[in-house]
């Protein structure tokens, strides 16, 4: 069986992390993310990373440090995170229902998929 590889951006800004509600799948739709996506055949992980963030919010990133190791998505996905400054653009939601920045406070204001509640408390310590 091959593992699919998920990869996430914590975009931080002024100590808040960047959150995504997904519009699709319906399953899905409405939980909130990591701007990301799936790793391409013979792509790496990072340049898979800020394609993804330039495709779903047409900014330029810079990844800064991984975020622990794989995350484990179900069985046949992992999860890979990185922090990630933003360098160009402002974040739109071109293909998520909205998006917000949270304080570390504000974390568990919006419903997070699952498999991403572990990777928000690695990043609290980031936040203000
Ligand atoms: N992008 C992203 N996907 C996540 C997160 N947490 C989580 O469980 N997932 C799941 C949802 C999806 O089943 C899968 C990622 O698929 P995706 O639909 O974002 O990937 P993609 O943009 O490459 O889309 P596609 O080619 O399949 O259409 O991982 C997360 O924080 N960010």
């Amino acid at each position: 069986m091959t593992i699919n590889v998920v990869v996430g951006a914590a975009i931080i800004r002024d100590g808040r992390l960047l959150a995504a509600q997904r519009a699709e799948p319906a399953e899905l739709a409405g939980g909130w993310e990591f701007p990301g996506g799936k790793v391409d055949p013979g792509e790496s992980d990072e340049d898979a990373l800020v394609r993804e963030c330039h495709e779903e919010l047409d900014v330029k990133v810079a990844l800064t440090e991984r975020i622990g190791g794989d995350w484990p998505l179900g069985a046949e996905s992992v999860l890979r995170v990185w922090t990630a400054d933003l360098v160009e653009g402002e974040p739109q939601a071109l293909e998520h229902l909205a998006l917000r920045w949270l304080s570390r406070d504000e974390l568990h204001e919006v419903e997070w998929l699952p498999g991403d509640l572990p990777v928000v408390e690695a990043i609290a310590s980031y936040l203000r």
